[in-house]
């Protein structure tokens, strides 16, 4: 499988689901567009990501899998995506403190043939809402420090030190971390089809590595 990501998180997701990986990050413009809910814009983003990779590939991998996602944190009408910088963090944190919000991840596979063309693709957005205890100020303050939050949207991790500011989850949890896998593993049998269910064959490959 082509995993069209970065991301250390969906690739030990997907590794962990007993899937083989070659890893082609996806470079794409991420601005939302105006008047693009959140939901809208990851679903884009996925899709968009996965074409970019796809239009580039010489030969389909050997599974003829392709897998591309995008990630949001949201509140109302507005998107947290990575911050900029230590003081960007620190004012989403602020913001998420003490609330609930949206984590909403669009995925979108496809299937290719050998010459790297579509056959089939499927696409979703799946979306967890994780509640936030109330932050101090020093509590936001030494955990943008220890560096987590730079990389990841809305600021943190929740399989991470970023456990600490939640409360509760609801949903999907590796959704919030980046990928709603049992989901997608059961797309991608879909896709796949001939009445293969790959979700027996990731418990079969993930038990064993337990
Ligand atoms: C909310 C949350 C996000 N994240 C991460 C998942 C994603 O990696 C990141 C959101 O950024 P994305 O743009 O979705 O993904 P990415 O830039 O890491 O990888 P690529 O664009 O190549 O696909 O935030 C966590 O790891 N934990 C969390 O709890």
């Amino acid at each position: 499988m082509i995993l069209a990501s970065q991301s250390p998180r969906r690739r030990e997701l997907l590794g962990d689901a007993g899937f083989e990986l070659e890893v082609v990050p996806a470079d794409i413009d991420e601005t939302r567009q105006d008047g693009e809910s959140p939901v809208d814009l990851v679903g884009r983003l996925a899709a968009e990501k996965a074409e970019s990779v796809r239009a580039a590939l010489e030969h389909a991998p050997a599974d003829g899998l392709l897998v591309a996602a995008d990630t949001i944190v949201w509140m109302g009408d507005e998107a947290l995506g990575k911050p900029a910088d230590a003081a960007d963090a620190a004012a989403m944190l602020h913001e998420l403190s003490g609330r609930t919000h949206h984590v909403s991840t669009g995925v979108c596979a496809m299937l290719l043939a050998p010459d790297g063309s579509l056959e089939r693709e499927a696409r979703f957005v799946e979306t967890s809402d994780v509640t936030f205890w109330e932050l101090t100020d020093e509590q936001v303050d030494a955990y943008v420090a220890c560096g987590e939050p730079l990389d990841k949207a809305g600021a943190y991790g929740i399989q991470g030190t970023g456990r600490l500011l939640v409360r509760e989850v609801r949903g999907d949890y590796s959704n919030v971390v980046g990928l709603p896998v049992a989901r997608l593993v059961r797309e991608l049998g879909k896709l796949v089809g001939g009445g293969r269910d790959l979700v027996v064959q990731s418990i079969r490959i993930g038990g064993a590595h337990a």
